[in-house]
């Protein structure tokens, strides 16, 4: 049996019973951290509660020779991950390989920040379009420094159809974690160098560390990079659409958004 086990949003404490009780009564555990992060943890702050060893996964073993689920065959493997266990394609595509050897699984979910988004900014679920990820720029096989525009098109085409864009920030082993200022700078620069102006002056909502006692909700102007530092990781960006007259008022009160917000309604 292979058993795929959400941990939640920030720490060891954040699994459910029910996770805990299958990872203590499994043979073999292992985990990923490259899609997403308990920042308020460690591998022995988890092995210590689990009382086992954790594997850590590198990508290539989740998207490509995932062969340590083999053992899955025959004995209680289960496999962690930070947020839910199904909110990434990589962890359905596993799940699929799983299934096509005929290795038996189970999911056991666990908080999300995509749910905590909606209620840590009031935002509606049901009011948000296609969701996207911000890289960090790269530099080109010619020695440009690209910036991928897509994110920005993406939001431009959820505003067009009035609905918000859920904006992944990326976790990178050379540049680290991708703040929410770093990210509205990014489209800005997108938006100057296509010399369209409707950016700077798009609400924003920045969250940090949802899940921990520390989290921080910030909505202001896009334009007002300067007001979205917002300490540490992990951090998510919100760019929303049209703004029903209940999500505008969570957001002056709840995060902070400048009033004039309101006289839009
Ligand atoms: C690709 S998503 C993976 C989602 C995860 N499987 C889940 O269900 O929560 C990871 C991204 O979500 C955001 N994120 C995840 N956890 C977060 C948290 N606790 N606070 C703020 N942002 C978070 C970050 O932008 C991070 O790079």
């Amino acid at each position: 049996m292979l058993t795929f086990i959400g941990l939640g949003l920030f720490d060891e404490n954040d699994i459910s019973l029910k996770g805990l009780d299958a990872v203590s009564a499994a043979d073999l555990v292992y985990a990923e951290f490259y899609t997403s992060r308990l920042m308020g943890t460690t591998i022995e702050k988890l092995e210590a509660l689990y009382k086992k060893p954790v594997h850590i996964l590198l990508r290539e073993d989740v998207e490509q020779n995932p062969d340590w689920m083999m053992a899955a065959k025959d004995k209680n493997v289960v496999f962690l991950t930070g947020g839910d266990t199904m909110a990434s394609t990589t962890h359905v595509d596993l799940r699929i390989r799983a299934h096509d050897l005929g290795i038996e699984t189970k999911l056991i979910h666990g908080a999300s920040i995509i749910s905590a988004v909606y209620g840590l900014s009031g935002l509606q679920n049901y009011r948000f379009g296609k969701s996207v990820s911000i890289p960090f720029p790269y530099i080109s096989a010619r020695g440009n420094r690209v910036v991928t525009e897509t994110p920005y098109d993406t939001i431009q085409k959820n505003k067009e159809n009035g609905l918000h864009t859920l904006v992944f920030l990326d976790i990178n082993p050379d540049h680290g974690y991708m703040k929410v200022s770093e990210a509205l700078k990014l489209l800005m620069e997108v938006e100057h160098k296509r010399n369209e102006g409707v950016m700077e002056n798009q609400i924003a909502v920045g969250i940090a560390r949802a899940g921990s006692d520390d989290v921080c909700v910030k909505a202001d102007f896009a334009g007002n990079c300067g007001n979205f530092d917002l300490g540490g990781p992990l951090q998510i960006l919100v760019i929303p659409g049209e703004l029903h007259f209940l999500e505008a008022e969570a957001l002056v009160k709840l995060a902070g958004a400048p009033d004039c917000i309101l006289k839009e309604e």
